[in-house]
């Protein structure tokens, strides 16, 4: 039976889940839409890896190849070493029989328990979905209300000394070598040690004919001094010293890098007490907060701890998460994060946080090439026009090449550090070497796949929507760089089987697209962006960041490939800091337009593939009511004393309501409907004094990876008014 799966996630967007699902489900039910819940959250992947409840995440990815599938995804948690650590700590305290995680397993047993928590962290929960491309965009309504209530955007001055840096040697991007795969085979990925001994890393992955296959790797000798190099720049330039990496979705080469930040910005500690810490199971690659927590039990102690302090005095200023509190951007490395970090800056006018709690410029350090042009090419623009103009630019849609673990953000599961010096190969089944890497001891080599079907779907995909909304599209593909010279051939091949009379459509490499897309911004042009999957990621915050304020209010559907839909619930991702502040002050800032835009062209396809018309007639009314409360100006007030979260979601319920009760389409939803739109019209003043009154004292909902459901409910729904309202739908 067709239903609507609705996920259960972390942080944010659950609390959120708590006030809004309730509604959701009260109207679906009226109209015979079956909406259900599962756990795809880090506690629940979790708890599935032990047996303890069911491998939900397992189940939808199931369901994602099928064309069944209709599922709303909220942004999730990517864990960090750290974050894991703290999920597991409160799922044992909360009665879960969980083995601690083993920091340095030797045992069969702590390998495998290893393996088990490896598969929950991460970017664990979007490659097992994504079974399709992407297409995220401001919805026309969203833009028109940007332009009419502009964002605070920062002033960029021309001295700016904002500047990214970047190896450009000796990097990813520098060494990838590429092949198309002739014909369905099964590769070998081996290490061969410069006296002969084989290692095989990988051995049985399967290849399907026209697939695009890279490898390539990080020379961390090279990537060593590059950091040294950096460490000094910022310090001389008197700029913040910040790295920008994504250690959630590149879960096993960015935590390295990240750890070899942590080793190059502090040198003389690791070379003082490199050994202790790593005999103790202390990795750099967990950042200073894990390292300064953990060193309390050494004897060492006191002596690591003031060497951090002196490495911080020594150094740079070093760009702060939170400087109130002391955590810099090392502390953990899930905290800064390139999507989010790099268009922040550039939105606050090219600043950081420093470690006096000022803004200042930064030298953005992002090791790998690949993509970093991207962001010195927005820095150079704003540096020499100014700060964008939310009133007035045009747009960036993205179409992003995604679909079965695309590219990079496919690589985990083929990513090693070089055992020893040596030649790194990838081998076909006849034993022909295909790609081969000199490698030297801890150099990050990583393999990634890219189909051919999903490049061929995402080639259409780009052609439909440059259609659909008139607009020129860019591929974002660098003939240079080995991987995209592979893609621009297929782009090529593939786009003459579609009708493009009349179409603009461009290939340019990433730094100058992104030039290109700016100046056409600003002119209020818009400009689809096509591009690969870590440029999707990185687009998709970077121009609604800028053009939107957030990346919450956007549209992010994911056609899937063997039909079926997933539509993710904005583009960002699930804003820690909003829970902090729901736990202190029982106010939630988390903007929700993502959700009601993700329900509506899933209540569409139910539509479709339950037969039943009344779940279109609910999409059309709360794509009305979307409108109204873009108009109305409903979002979260992000004041304490105004509407939070669930103040807007009661608007919602109102205008949608209202929406469904004036429809002609189908009078028993409209006669249904007419009832609870009065009432909740009659009570609004009630409902939003209800909802106030609970804001500005401390809220308990009994756990922060796993709330208690019966806390989190009372406090996500603290209006009697409204439940019972909903109740009497029933
Ligand atoms: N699709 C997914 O599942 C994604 C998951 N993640 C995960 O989310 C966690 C946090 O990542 P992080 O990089 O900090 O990124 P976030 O997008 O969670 O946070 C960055 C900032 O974006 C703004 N923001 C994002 N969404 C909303 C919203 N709906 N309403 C209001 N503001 C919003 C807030 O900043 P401001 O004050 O500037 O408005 C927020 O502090 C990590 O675990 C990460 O792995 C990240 C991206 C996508
Ligand atoms: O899966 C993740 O960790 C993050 C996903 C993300 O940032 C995105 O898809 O934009
Ligand atoms: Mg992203």
């Amino acid at each position: 039976m067709a239903k609507i799966i609705y996920t259960h996630t972390d942080e944010a967007p659950l609390l959120a889940t708590y006030s809004f699902l309730p509604i959701v489900q009260a109207y679906a039910g009226k109209a015979g839409v079956d909406i259900e819940t599962r756990d795809i959250s880090l506690s629940g992947r979790i708890l599935a890896q032990f047996g303890l409840v069911d491998d939900a995440l397992a189940e939808l990815g199931d369901l994602a190849k099928t064309p069944e599938a209709n599922i709303i995804k909220l942004p999730n948690v990517s864990a960090s070493v750290p974050q894991l650590k703290a999920a597991v700590k409160e799922l044992q305290e909360q009665g879960f029989e969980l083995p601690d995680y083993p920091e340095n397993p030797q045992s069969d047993e702590d390998k495998a328990t290893r393996a088990k928590y490896g598969k929950a962290m991460g970017s664990a929960v979007n490659p097992v979905l994504r079974e399709g491309n992407s297409d995220r965009r401001a919805p026309l309504s969203v833009k028109n209300y940007a332009k009419t209530h502009p964002h605070r955007m920062g002033k960029w001055s021309p001295d700016s000394k904002t500047n990214v840096a970047t190896m450009g040697k000796d990097d990813f991007r520098s060494n990838e070598q590429s092949v198309v795969i002739p014909s369905d085979d099964t590769l070998t990925i081996k290490h061969v040690a410069t006296d002969g001994t084989e290692t095989v890393l990988k051995d049985g992955l399967k290849v399907l004919a026209g697939e695009v296959v890279d490898g390539t790797f990080m020379d961390v000798a090279a990537l060593r001094r590059f950091l040294t190099e950096q460490i000094a720049r910022a310090k001389a330039d008197d700029v913040l010293f910040s790295v920008h990496l994504k250690a959630t979705m590149m879960k096993v080469s960015d935590p390295i890098i990240f750890g070899h930040v942590v080793q190059a910005f502090f040198p003389t500690l690791f070379e003082q007490y490199g050994e202790q810490l790593a005999a103790a199971g202390i990795s750099p690659n967990d950042g200073l907060g894990g390292l300064l927590g953990a060193v309390a039990a050494l004897p060492e102690g006191d002596a690591i701890k003031a060497a951090v302090t002196a490495g911080l005095a020594d150094g740079p200023a070093m760009a702060m998460v939170d400087s109130d509190k002391g955590i810099t951007n090392l502390h953990v490395p899930s905290d800064v994060i390139i999507d989010a970090s790099m268009p922040a800056m550039i939105r606050g006018g090219g600043h950081m946080w420093g470690p006096d709690g000022n803004e200042a410029d930064t030298l953005a350090v992002i090791p790998d090439s690949s993509y970093a042009g991207v962001y010195q090419a927005t820095i150079d623009d704003c540096r020499t026009h100014g700060a964008l103009d939310p009133s007035t630019m045009g747009s960036v849609p993205n179409v992003g090449l995604m679909a079965q673990a695309a590219e990079e953000y496919g690589s985990h599961d083929k990513t090693f550090e070089a055992p020893s010096a040596g030649t790194i190969q990838v081998v076909n089944s006849a034993g022909e070497v295909l790609i081969s890497h000199d490698v030297q001891p801890g150099d990050i080599w990583r393999a990634c796949q890219t189909k051919d079907a999903p490049i061929r779907d995402w080639v259409k995909l780009a052609v439909t929507r440059a259609r659909a909304s008139s607009t020129p599209a860019v591929f974002w593909l660098d003939e240079t760089r080995a991987h995209d010279a592979n893609l621009i051939a297929k782009v090529n091949e593939y786009l003459p089987e579609h009708d493009t009379d009349g179409l603009t459509i461009e290939i340019m490499a990433p730094a100058a697209a992104t030039t290109y897309s700016l100046e056409r911004i600003r002119k209020g042009e818009d400009t689809i962006s096509v591009t690969g999957n870590v440029l999707r990621d990185y687009n998709t915050d970077l121009f609604p960041i800028l053009e939107l304020g957030t990346s919450a209010k956007m549209l992010s559907v994911v056609p899937l490939m063997n039909g079926g839909g997933l539509f993710e619930t904005g583009a960002g991702g699930s804003a820690p800091k909003h829970v902090q502040q729901l736990v202190k002050e029982n106010y939630l800032r988390w903007d929700s337009l993502g959700e009601f835009f993700a329900l509506v062209p899933s209540l569409e396809l139910y539509a479709e593939q339950a037969g039943t018309p009344g779940a279109k007639v609910l999409a059309d009314a709360l794509d009305r009511a979307t409108g109204t409360f873009l108009n109305e100006d409903k979002s979260p007030t992000r004041k304490l004393g105004g509407i939070d979260n669930r103040g807007s979601h009661f608007y919602l319920a109102l205008y949608w309501a209202q929406e469904l009760a004036a429809q002609t389409e189908d009078a028993d939803l409209a006669a249904a409907f007419k009832p609870l739109a009065d009432k909740l019209a009659a009570d609004e003043k009630t409902i939003v004094d209800e909802l106030i009154a609970v804001q500005g004292s401390p809220a308990d909902i009994g756990g922060y990876y796993r709330p208690d459901d019966a806390k989190a409910d009372a406090v996500m729904r603290p209006s009697a008014t409204l439940n019972a309202a909903l109740a009497s739908l029933a």
